[in-house]
């Protein structure tokens, strides 16, 4: 799947740069992300995953480089534009409201978006049934896929997703992968996933990127990733064999 100079990529970033004091936490990153495709971010702890995922979705305070989304030069917009413009994203810490119900919470997700997509989000992730409920009363890994429903109400072209499967037992981490495949596959939803979880990355991705220090340090499909020399012994190991 390639994105040809008249279809733009849905997501690029161009020499990204993130510099904490004297350290360079990004240093000159380039991804582009096709329509439809889940990539997978993957590399140790501190390679600047997060501090990517903060660059694109437009969290970061000082930045270099460009962010484009289905070619819109989207470098200058806050968080909250960038997510009117279709990129949403979903954190590693469960952004629910404990006291709200999950009907009250979509509610609130859709009164900002153009599109309501409330009902064939709740229908998607299994929540109907639980809408109802308080969002406190309700199991975390229901409450992993409500967040994951409050990033999509509205058709989000791209979503970044932090580490959707922590805390997830290896069932629910597994549903949540095909869950995953599955929005991209019928919405054309393109994803960037930053997990831990080998099994979930290299289940679902199309092609993976992997950082180390800061920098790209090789992109390919999950064979040529599991493969790759260069990747093995900076960062997999036996880890995926
Ligand atoms: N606010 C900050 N101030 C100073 N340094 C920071 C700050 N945030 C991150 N860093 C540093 O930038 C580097 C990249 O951090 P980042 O959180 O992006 O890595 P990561 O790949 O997401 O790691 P992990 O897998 O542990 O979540 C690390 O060395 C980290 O210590």
């Amino acid at each position: 799947m390639n994105a040809t100079s008249s279809q733009p990529f849905a997501l690029q970033g161009l020499d990204l740069s993130r510099v904490y004091g004297g350290f360079r936490a990004l240093d000159g990153v380039a991804i582009s992300v096709p329509k439809g495709e889940v990539r997978g971010i993957i590399g140790p702890n501190g390679a600047g995953k997060s501090t990517l995922m903060d660059v694109l979705s437009g969290r970061a305070a000082s930045w270099g480089g460009t962010v484009r989304l289905g070619g819109r030069d989207i470098g200058a917009l806050s968080p909250r534009e960038r997510r009117q413009a279709g990129l949403a994203r979903s954190f590693q810490k469960t952004n629910v409201f404990a006291e709200l119900t999950i009907d009250e919470q979509i509610r609130l997700a859709a009164r900002s978006v153009e599109i309501d997509n409330s009902a064939e989000v709740l229908d998607k992730l299994e929540l109907t049934a639980l809408r109802s409920r308080l969002a406190a009363d309700i199991s975390y890994g229901d409450r992993r896929r409500l967040d994951l429903a409050l990033a999509l109400v509205g058709r989000p072209q791209v979503l970044l997703l932090d580490e959707p499967a922590a805390g997830l037992t290896v069932e629910e981490s597994l549903a949540m992968a095909r869950l995953l495949r599955d929005l991209a596959l019928e919405w054309q939803v393109t994803v960037l996933l930053v997990e831990h979880d080998m099994e979930v990355v290299f289940g679902i991705s199309n092609r993976i990127t992997v950082l180390h220090l800061g920098k790209v340090l090789a992109e390919g499909t999950p064979d040529e990733i599991r493969s790759n020399p260069v990747v093995v012994s900076a960062y997999l190991g036996s880890s995926v064999e």
